[in-house]
């Protein structure tokens, strides 16, 4: 009897086994079905974005068509998305195809200012091309005005590099922050810090304007030696869900340093962008350099669209000044619906690392060593056509 119930329970046992193989094996059948439908959604999804983000961009396109068709591209993107990709392939095309999106199209209908009034905080003694360089920027990507908010000695130099800029010889003055407050209601974007210098008046101006701008919900774009002010004041743009900072690896060491406290490890430019984007509030971020790092917390895009090797000063100028009219119509298109799940600053951010990088790859194929940022922004319409509007 004893022998009977051994021999029961050991098959009961078998039985039991057997069927746990089986069900294990039915469950790892399922998640593989399941990994390869996703696999299969994300790439049809890709493809469809590719698709549409084509058509959204071609000239040919009427308004409603390109309408239905932008809504269309980030419903795809957004879904994309949603399913949690992990990869990072494929990413930049996703997110270059997101840009197209915010593309306001050129229409008889407009009047001129609505494609973007854009200001910049910058010019002294010192730097003219700087401000110069990345108002310029500005209005060669499609902004419709651009000012230039700067020293008096600075603003005649400023001028006289271009008939196109509106200067406002106002930094150095007593009543600087009213005078260019005066301006903001007429702003859309703001890029603040290229050739600021670092005088500690022309600071304060330029903290007191950030502070009025974000009351007014205005994009802002911080880089340079506004980057200082924000190294020696976190909390003037911390917590700004419509500010971008623009680092390059000098600037992005010290503001790390300034809010951890410890020096940064250079090996992990992922994590540190992470980390410093945190502390800021969850802040858009660009580490720029070999390939530029953008985040706003989340998750960290990288911009690898082929550059050169020449380094010449004033790039990040071209960058920031184009990074402020994205912004605006990142902000803009997030407004209507049209970005959703990708942080807008990001898609501004990425927008204008591509094409500062199409630039200097174009630049570079004409002029070699001789390479300089004038050269670059005579390369903007071309490099924005080839990345946004093919
Ligand atoms: N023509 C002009 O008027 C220009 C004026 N500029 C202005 O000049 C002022 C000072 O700017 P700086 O950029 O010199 O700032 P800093 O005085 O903070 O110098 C940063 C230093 O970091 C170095 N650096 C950059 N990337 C690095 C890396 N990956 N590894 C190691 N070192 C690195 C640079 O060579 C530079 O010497 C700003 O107001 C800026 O806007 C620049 O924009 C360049 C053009
Ligand atoms: N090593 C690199 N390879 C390719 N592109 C780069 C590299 N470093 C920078 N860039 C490009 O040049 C842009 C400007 O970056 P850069 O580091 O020159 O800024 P910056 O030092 O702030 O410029 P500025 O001279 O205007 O102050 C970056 O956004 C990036 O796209």
């Amino acid at each position: 009897m004893e022998k009977l119930m051994e021999q029961f329970l050991e098959q009961s046992a078998q039985a039991e086994d057997g069927f746990y193989r089986m069900e294990e094996q039915r469950l790892q059948a399922e998640d593989r079905r399941r990994e390869a439908e996703h696999a299969r959604e994300l790439h049809m999804l890709q493809m469809l974005g590719q698709m549409f983000a084509n058509g959204a961009s071609s000239s040919s396109s009427t308004h409603p068509q390109r309408k239905t068709l932008t809504l269309v591209i980030s419903a795809v993107l957004e879904r994309y998305y949603a399913l949690g990709s992990t990869s990072h392939k494929g990413m930049e095309d996703d997110i270059l195809s997101l840009v197209k999106t915010i593309i306001p199209p050129l229409t008889s209908k407009k009047h001129k200012g609505q494609d973007g009034r854009i200001g910049i905080i910058g010019g002294c003694q010192d730097y003219t091309g700087a401000p110069y360089f990345a108002a310029i920027s500005a209005l060669k990507v499609g902004a419709d005005l651009s000012h230039v908010f700067c020293t008096k000695d600075a603003a005649t130099v400023i001028k006289s590099y271009s008939p196109e800029l509106i200067v406002h010889p106002v930094l150095d003055s007593p009543n600087a922050v009213e005078e260019i407050e005066k301006w903001l209601p007429r702003l859309h974007g703001l890029v603040v810090g290229p050739g600021l210098g670092r005088d500690d008046f022309l600071l304060k101006t330029a903290k007191e304007v950030i502070e009025r701008s974000k009351a007014r919900d205005i994009p802002i774009v911080i880089d340079a030696d506004g980057l200082w002010l924000v190294t020696q004041q976190p909390s003037v743009i911390q917590g700004y869900q419509k500010g971008i900072l623009t680092p390059n690896f000098m600037e992005f060491t010290r503001l790390y340093e300034a809010l951890h406290h410890e020096p940064m490890d250079s090996s992990d430019h992922q994590r540190g962008v992470l980390q410093v984007s945190a502390a800021m509030g969850n802040l858009t971020l660009v580490l720029k350099g070999e390939q530029d790092l953008i985040t706003d917390g989340s998750r960290v895009f990288s911009c690898s669209v082929e550059g050169s090797g020449r380094r010449c000063g004033g790039q990040g100028d071209l960058l920031s000044g184009s990074m402020g009219v994205l912004a605006h119509w990142a902000h803009t298109a997030s407004t209507a619906g049209t970005v959703r799940s990708v942080n807008p600053s990001v898609v501004a951010a990425f927008g204008a690392c591509s094409l500062t990088r199409q630039c200097n790859s174009q630049a570079f194929q004409q002029h070699g060593r001789s390479t300089t940022t004038s050269d670059m922004i005579q390369e903007i319409g071309s490099a924005f056509k080839k990345l946004f509007e093919s």
